[in-house]
């Protein structure tokens, strides 16, 4: 019998006594396995193998997961501090007993969420209590982790579930500390049916076939003679995760649009900056503390910007120091030209909304106008699930006559709605550039709890006048990331962006318009 060369070599390493994984034929025959799964099927349509599915569960220990088996799950840590402190006793100082367990940073967190759950003891007010009749021995997720250890290291970095006696329970609590990941892969058993061992024993000879076309094959005509292999749309292949837009750009993309649809143009502008148009032109005064070195960062080379427009710059002054209109009150504190010429990186795009408010940027401006701008921006934070030093702010603003709040509002609400997002909430804010000023909070859509998401009001005399702007603007900046977190439910800004990012929620997010 004729074969082609994969299927030839499968009937000679597969066997009529033991069925023969894919895997364990790719290794015999040195064909790749989605060619052997491909060979396995069609031998098994030629009645020479039957087939047999399973679907294999495997498990492996994350580095966490690892960590923990090695030096003990930080609740049980903190319980055998809590018992050496003599918590079992009478409760103890929280501070103590956590000092004293050598737990640091976000195992601290850990070990206080499962120490209740397993019954340890229990945490009140600052105190800790252990109970004395707990069983560190008998922790299931401890027993878990050790099994799953000693499988490791009998040579396989996965370990088969059916091989190992371990609850359900157990293991899904260990995978939702993500201890561990588990997933699941079918796997194919090949045996030679007696037809298969009859043509074995009369001889089995290869057919070359033709994978590809060639350009040599067209050519010379050989074509017509080929043998073309088959396809089989059911072999297993490996997945391929191609480039795709980061959700975070996609996302921009999209506000971009809507705010389009809703009549907006697109500001553009410095990423660093004169400190005049980030803080001065908002009427913040020079000794605000965000105008401090502690929050902003500062540009080493140049330090200074060469040119701000003469007239702007002396009414920008006179309104910090006199106040505008006739009971106008301007700040009393010094107002130094030079302060307001260094370079920073932006810590909003507020300075874009002052450039072309003020008409240096593109002229003039007669009202009704709206802008907006989707950029980065640069704040000096301390980083957080909610923080980074960097981000994305969605910066706007209507210039027109008699504006009031509730087109502020209602402005909010069309637009959040086109991201399914209808249950803003505002809360009262105070900014040094807006009265009234709002910020805005949106629901988690998995915690439940509220996000900020932005931040926003109608821009006060003191910074208009100087501006040259004699009508309303409402004015705004939201935060892009946390948009996403309300349209996606990731509870990390790190997930997203950064060397910690969590690439399988990056590749598998689907945006849709
Ligand atoms: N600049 C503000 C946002 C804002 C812009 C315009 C008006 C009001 C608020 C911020 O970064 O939080």
């Amino acid at each position: 019998m004729q074969l082609p060369t994969p299927q030839a070599a499968v009937v000679q390493a597969a066997s009529a006594d033991e069925a023969r994984s894919v895997d364990a034929l790719a290794d015999a025959t040195d064909v790749p396995p989605e060619t052997v799964t491909g060979a396995v099927f069609e031998l098994e349509e030629a009645g020479l193998v039957d087939v047999t599915e399973r679907i294999d569960e495997t498990i492996t220990l994350t580095d966490e997961g690892r960590e923990y088996a090695a030096d003990g799950l930080p609740e049980m840590r903190l319980y055998e501090a809590a018992l050496a402190a003599g918590a079992d006793d009478e409760a103890v100082e929280m501070g103590r007993v956590i000092g004293q367990s050598g737990l640091e940073g976000p195992q601290v967190n850990i070990a206080l969420s499962n120490y209740a759950r397993k019954g340890y003891g229990a945490i009140d007010g600052g105190e800790i209590t252990a109970d004395p009749d707990a069983d560190p021995e008998s922790d299931a997720e401890a027993s878990a982790l050790e099994e799953l250890v000693d499988g490791e290291s009998d040579g396989d970095a996965e370990t088969a579930t059916d091989a190992l006696e371990l609850d359900d329970d157990t293991l899904e609590h260990l995978e939702r500390r993500g201890l561990l990941e588990r997933s699941e892969s079918t796997v194919r058993e090949a045996t030679l049916t007696e037809t298969g061992v009859t043509e074995l024993m009369a001889g089995i000879e290869t057919a070359e076939t033709v994978g590809q076309v060639t350009p040599d094959l067209l050519t010379s005509g050989d074509w017509r003679d080929a043998e073309f292999t088959e396809y089989n749309v059911e072999a297993d292949a490996a997945p391929v995760d191609g480039g795709s837009v980061h959700i975070l750009r996609q996302t921009a993309e999209r506000v971009k649009d809507t705010l389009v649809g809703m009549g907006f143009q697109e500001m553009d502008g410095p990423h660093a900056d004169a400190d005049f148009w980030i803080n001065d032109c908002l009427f913040m005064p020079q000794d605000h503390p965000a105008r401090t070195h502690w929050d902003r960062f500062a540009l080493e080379h140049p330090t200074h910007i060469d040119h701000l427009p003469e007239d702007l710059v002396e009414r920008v002054e006179r309104a910090h120091r006199e106040g505008v209109g006739e009971d106008g009150e301007g700040y009393n504190s010094p107002w130094d030209e030079d302060f307001a010429r260094a370079i920073a990186l932006r810590g909003h795009t507020t300075s874009l909304s002052a450039r072309y408010l003020s008409g240096h940027q593109i002229g003039d401006l007669e009202p009704p106008q709206r802008y907006f701008s989707v950029e980065k921006v640069y704040r000096n934070d301390t980083l957080d699930p909610t923080h980074l030093l960097e981000f994305f702010q969605i910066e706007g603003w209507v210039m027109a006559e008699n504006l009031s709040v509730r087109d502020l509002m209602g402005t909010f609400e069309e637009f959040y709605a086109q991201f399914g997002i209808t249950d803003i909430e505002f809360k009262p804010h105070y900014n040094p550039y807006t009265e009234p000023s709002f910020e805005l909070f949106g629901t988690h859509p998995t915690t439940g709890e509220m996000v900020e998401i932005g931040n926003s009001g109608i821009f006060r005399e003191e910074m208009l006048e100087p501006l040259g702007v004699d009508c309303d603007v409402m004015a705004w900046g939201l935060a892009l990331e946390r948009l996403l977190m309300l349209m996606y439910g990731f509870e990390d800004i790190r997930d997203i962006h950064g060397t910690l990012c969590d690439l399988e929620l990056l590749r598998e997010t689907e945006v849709t318009y």
